[in-house]
């Protein structure tokens, strides 16, 4: 039995829509595999009752599929599903690293990113690789035309997620087609003031580099409470605050002195319109750690 931790991650970060994404330090799942003739799939932990156990269906076992790498998968889910923290990618990140140790295919960590991104194309119908890429990678990792850069940060968050749940399926449909001149140039500076951030582990640039008029202003018309929750996190001290991939859940970013107010703001402000909420404080990390191999 072979184990994998493989961390959630939050894509997009605002202005680099589809190519930017980032490790957490916390939740994870957890990914134990052993061979088998044919995969075979079990779940635990949160949201695992919403989960299809079906290789055909389970984003793990598009991977096996991928590796022709059948085994017995067991997927014990720290990560909630259609949350916003990569929850379908941190699982299919777990058993590609997984699946590569137990069969020995000897690929790199950025030989598995497409292989991963085939469970993404299952379960929201392209295969985006922003969220398995940081969570096999670890750090702030770029995805352009397929290649993958990717550098160490150490910045500090707040993932905080509401109760209520959006499917990337249904997220992706209200992403415009269009942007008018003013807003890609924006954008574009926004992006390369993030990039920048990164590689200086500087949370005052990152923040500022999040902001997007583009994809995120149609995502956060499916967030109740996005305004106020976005509002209380500045005035805590925030740095910026973005849709977490497809949301619901929402990224702040800021200095360690006021993450506990930021994360204590966003959930009152989601209190306030009646709904529960939980923030992870925490900074990106590390990618998917294989801990434990036994014979
Ligand atoms: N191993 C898995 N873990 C989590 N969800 C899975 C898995 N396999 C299939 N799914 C399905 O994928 C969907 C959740 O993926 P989705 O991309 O919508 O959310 P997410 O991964 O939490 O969010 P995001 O990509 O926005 O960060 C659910 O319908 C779930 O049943
Ligand atoms: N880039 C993807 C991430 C969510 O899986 C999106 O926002 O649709």
């Amino acid at each position: 039995m072979l184990t994998v931790r493989a961390p959630a991650t939050s894509a997009n970060l605002g202005s680099g829509f589809d190519v930017f994404g980032v490790a957490l330090g916390t939740p994870a799942d957890v990914v134990r595999v052993e061979r088998a003739p044919e995969t075979e799939i079990s779940v635990t932990g949160v949201g695992s009752q919403y989960i299809p156990e079906d290789p055909a269906k389970n984003t793990v076992g598009a991977v096996a599929e991928a590796l022709d790498a059948p085994a017995r998968i067991c997927i014990d889910k720290g990560v909630r599903p259609s949350s916003g923290l990569g929850s379908s990618a941190a699982s299919a990140a777990g058993a590609a690293v997984a699946l590569n140790e137990l069969y020995d295919r000897g690929l790199s960590r950025e030989e598995l990113v497409p292989i991963a991104a085939e469970g993404e194309a299952l379960v929201s119908g392209e295969a985006h690789a922003d969220n398995v890429a940081p969570s096999l990678l670890g750090g702030f990792t770029i995805v352009a035309d397929g290649v993958v850069t990717q550098v160490d940060a150490s910045i500090p968050v707040v993932a905080c997620l509401p109760e209520t749940t959006v499917s990337t399926r249904d997220a992706r449909q209200v992403v415009p087609d269009r942007a008018s001149l003013s807003d890609v140039v924006d954008t574009v500076g926004n992006a390369a003031t993030l990039a920048v951030g990164m590689t200086r582990n500087d949370p005052e640039l990152v923040g500022r580099g999040m902001e997007d008029a583009i994809v995120t202003p149609e995502r956060t018309a499916l967030i109740d409470g996005y305004d106020r929750v976005r509002e209380a996190a500045l005035e805590a001290g925030a740095t910026g605050v973005t849709v977490s991939g497809a949301g619901p859940g929402i990224l702040a970013v800021c200095y360690p002195s006021s993450q506990r107010a930021v994360a204590g703001a966003m959930i009152d402000a989601f209190d306030a319109v009646g709904i529960e909420s939980r923030a992870y404080q925490t900074t990106v990390g590390e990618g998917a750690t294989c801990y434990h191999s036994q014979p």
